[in-house]
């Protein structure tokens, strides 16, 4: 048996970028067909694709190690498993919509009909609210419940709002759920230390991918009469690395910076005198 079983989405939103993200990690995770499970013998992984939604049913049993699933699919499963990474993809938040001029907060939905595929979690926040409701369990399509009256209003995922607004529906209230990919656990520690050691390595092979993502290298020549003034704007993860330069009164600087944060970090830097300022990506790293 492979040291680790990973559960990864078959289809839907979820299973691309969740492909990717372990490619880009060092995992092989080619699936050249329709095949549920595919071996990654290198690293010791097999790789089951299945259906999002029973992600959590898998790893919360203990069937398989890890899985990455949606924080809002984890929830309104029934099984118990933990979130052990976020993994910044798949972000959507989960809502409650109706007509507009209907329905305006969730105190208004008592009584009402709710409409959504995620029963369990919008069972949840009613009782969080104190709010009575039914609800009807629905597929999905979940938007065209209420022009067809099985519904006064709807919970479901939004991620663009295009589907709502084509709809004719419109959000109300604060957000039930922000939710993206995530990476979990069963609740039990796992049963050997090669399985301990696997998930070590996968935790810390996908947070790097995250920071590649998240950061890019700032490169810079720097006179060293402005050198603290550029540490400020370039505190790096640790501390910036300063080389030398063959010129008299320079240092070459190297730090990581927040992508957002590059074009302003860059302006600031050449108003303090730095020169020969470069950006570039990261592949992956290990921080
Ligand atoms: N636009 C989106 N539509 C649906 N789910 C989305 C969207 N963006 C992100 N997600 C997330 O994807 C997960 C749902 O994935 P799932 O594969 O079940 O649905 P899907 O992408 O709608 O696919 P399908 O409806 O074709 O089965 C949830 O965690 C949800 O929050
Ligand atoms: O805010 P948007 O960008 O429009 O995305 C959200 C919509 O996408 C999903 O529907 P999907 O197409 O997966 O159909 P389904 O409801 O049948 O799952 C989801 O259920 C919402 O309806
Ligand atoms: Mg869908």
């Amino acid at each position: 048996m492979a040291a680790l079983r990973f559960a990864l989405p078959n289809k839907g939103s979820l299973s691309a970028p969740a492909a990717q993200m372990l490619a880009e990690a060092g995992y092989r995770v080619n699936r050249s067909g329709r095949e549920l499970i595919v071996a990654d013998p290198a690293n010791d992984v097999q790789f089951f694709f299945l259906r999002p939604r029973d992600i959590a049913v898998y790893v919360g049993e203990g069937s398989l190690d890890v899985g990455i699933t949606g924080r809002d699919l984890l929830r309104d499963s029934t099984v118990s498993a933990k979130e052990i990474l976020s993994l910044g993809f798949g972000r959507a938040a989960f809502y409650f919509a109706g007509k507009p001029g209907g329905i305006s907060d969730a105190a208004g939905l008592a009584g009402k009909r709710i409409a959504t595929s995620y029963p369990k979690l919008v069972q949840e926040h009613l009782a969080e609210l104190g709010i009575e409701a039914h609800l009807v369990r629905l597929d999905g399509a979940v938007e065209t419940a209420v022009e067809l009256g099985v519904a006064d209003a709807i919970a479901d995922v939004v991620e663009t709002g295009t589907t709502l607004r084509t709809s004719g529906l419109q959000t109300f209230g604060d957000p039930i759920l922000k939710s993206e990919a995530v990476l979990i656990q069963g609740e039990q520690v796992a049963d050997t230390q090669q399985t301990v050691d696997a998930v070590e390595v996968l935790t810390r092979r996908l947070q790097g991918v995250l920071i590649a993502r998240r950061y890019v290298i700032l490169d810079f020549d720097c006179p060293v009469a402005a050198q603290e003034e550029a540490f400020k704007l370039v505190p790096g993860i640790e501390a910036p690395t300063v080389s030398p330069l063959a010129r008299e009164g320079w240092v070459a600087v190297r730090s990581l910076v927040p992508r957002d944060h590059a074009p302003r970090v860059m302006d600031e830097l050449w108003r303090v005198g730095a020169r020969a300022i470069l950006v570039s990506s990261l592949d992956t790293c290990r921080i």
